[in-house]
């Protein structure tokens, strides 16, 4: 009798463990494949210094869906155009939320800016608001003259350096240009000669970034993270970084209250009127919080993206002769006799355009677009992603995928000639600004930024390496953090241009 128990009991957990096992293997098939990792911190070793460039590595073995551990964190990475579209256009809904990652939290005074709330009505509230008062059209045009004005004074300077035969270190004075357009539209502050110290404010910007786009332990170990981020001082760094921030947001507006200021309205005196008028978004009214948080998302998403694109764009230019000579033909074919070239001049040099949507193709400034939240189950390629799953999406890789581009390393921008691709996020393979309800809601900001800062850099000036050195010296090396641009700086000879 006890036999018969026996072997029943046996049999009985023979089915389990076959059910069990079938059970896992099911579940395994519809989880995306994933390279494999160590106990404890899963595959975060594998991110390596630019993650953008060991994940595209990773993609190569494990496909365009792979699953990730990072610490404790599931995280899903898509790096094709169809995975991409199936995130950020088909089930944009499901994963359209943003983590809470700890240096943003801080940074925007606990997730009250657009860039990192979560999905919700407070979130759409607030996003409609600045699209429309100030990221719009009307907007961007009512800031020209300020750009103007700056680029102006750009040429002053590469002017004197052309005289002088000297190199101008492009990296540096196109981060000048945007800061000083940023700085102006938003807080009416002349950047050069105001109370700020030029290097101060550099480094204020320097480190928010680095703080958004470094490594915190808290990130990736929720319950217990912090300890590590409080041993190796970055929660004490990352505070003194938002403290001085807030000190920088102070003083701009003790100078608004001062100051009975005459001409465009800024920034600063928009949000502050919202928050006179108890304007109320979501959950409650506006207060002095938001309005910080959301002047840090123009600092921080305006000034970087913008100059790394031309930087990288006139690098490119120089190691590539034939289309340097070619854009600066256009240019100088259609403008003759012009000081500066405006921004309606811009519509009539389509060549410009395929060279910077050329430049975001192999040099997407936000290479892994900000981290999305998963929100409700969805399927990408069959698998199942769950949850609280981390998202990214590689256009970095996208953009150098031999499925979309042939010869991908090459830069062509005829490439664009034939055919309607664009970066505005109906084109999966070109996502510089991302896609979907979360698309940067600057892109006509920055784009017309870049277009008329390199438009006016091409057509008063020839270009040169410096002595002693060969177009092949110029490096493409990139430098890390959540937003890349070059990581040695480009200095480049001007020679003025006198056939106008
Ligand atoms: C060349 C210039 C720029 C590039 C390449 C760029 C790129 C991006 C990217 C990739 C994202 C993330 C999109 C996603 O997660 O799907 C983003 C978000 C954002 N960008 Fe930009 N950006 C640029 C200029 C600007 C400017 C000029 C501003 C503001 C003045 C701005 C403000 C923002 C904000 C607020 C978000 C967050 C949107 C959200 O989460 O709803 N960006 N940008």
């Amino acid at each position: 009798m006890a036999t018969i128990w026996f072997l029943s009991l046996l049999f009985l957990c023979c089915i389990l463990l076959a059910a069990f096992k079938h059970k896992k293997r099911r579940t395994n098939q519809q989880q995306p494949p994933s390279p494999p990792g160590f106990p404890i911190i899963g595959n975060l070793h594998q991110l390596g210094e630019l993650p953008h460039q060991s994940l595209w590595s990773l993609s190569k073995t494990y496909g365009p869906v792979m699953l990730l551990k990072l610490g404790s964190v599931p995280t899903v990475v898509v790096s094709s155009s169809e995975t991409a579209k199936q995130v950020l256009k088909i089930n944009d809904l499901h994963c359209c939320s943003r983590p809470s990652l700890a240096g943003a939290k801080e940074l925007s005074y606990n997730y009250l800016d657009i860039a990192f709330s979560p999905f919700d009505d407070y979130w759409k509230e607030l996003r409609r608001i600045c699209v429309q008062e100030l990221f719009s059209a009307k907007r961007v045009h009512s800031i020209q003259p300020i750009k103007e004005e700056e680029v102006r004074k750009l040429i002053v300077s590469a002017t004197e350096s052309a005289s002088q035969k000297s190199p101008v270190n492009l990296s540096e004075k196109f981060l000048d240009l945007t800061v000083s357009v940023i700085c102006k539209a938003a807080f009416s502050l002349d950047f050069h000669t105001s109370v700020l110290n030029n290097d101060g404010f550099d480094k204020l910007i320097h480190d928010a970034f680095l703080f958004l786009g470094s490594f915190s332990a808290s990130n990736f170990f929720p319950n217990g993270g912090w300890i590590i981020d409080w041993l190796t001082g970055l929660q004490r760094r990352r505070e003194k970084s938002v403290k001085d921030l807030d000190v920088f947001y102070q003083q701009m507006f003790d100078l608004h209250k001062q100051e009975n200021k005459q001409g465009v309205e800024d920034f600063v005196d928009l949000l502050l009127k919202l928050e006179k008028e108890e304007t109320v978004l979501g959950y409650g009214k506006l207060t002095r919080n938001h309005v910080k948080a959301i002047l840090m998302n123009v600092l921080l998403g305006a000034i970087n993206t913008s100059a790394m694109t031309m930087t990288w764009a006139m690098a490119e230019l120089i190691r590539n002769p034939r289309v340097m000579k070619k854009v600066q033909s256009e240019i100088r074919n259609q403008m003759i006799n012009k000081s500066v070239i405006t921004l309606d001049d811009i519509d009539h040099l389509p060549y410009l355009k395929m060279v910077i949507k050329e430049t975001w193709r192999l040099h997407p400034p936000v290479p892994l677009l900000l981290p999305r939240e998963v929100m409700s189950e969805f399927e990408i390629n069959g698998y199942k992603i769950q949850p609280k799953t981390l998202l990214y999406v590689n256009v970095w890789a996208i953009g150098r995928d031999p499925d979309s581009w042939k010869d991908a390393d090459m830069f062509y921008p005829e490439r664009f000639m034939d055919n309607n691709i664009d970066a505005k996020g109906q084109n999966f393979e070109l996502l510089p600004f991302g896609s979907g309800r979360r698309i940067c809601p600057g892109m006509y900001m920055g784009t017309t930024m870049v277009e008329f800062g390199l438009a006016n850099m091409l057509y008063q000036f020839d270009w040169e390496v410096p002595d002693g050195m060969v177009v092949e010296d110029i490096d493409m090396e990139e430098s890390p953090g959540l937003a890349v641009g070059k990581k040695n700086e480009l200095l480049l000879v001007p020679v003025k241009y006198l056939g106008h």
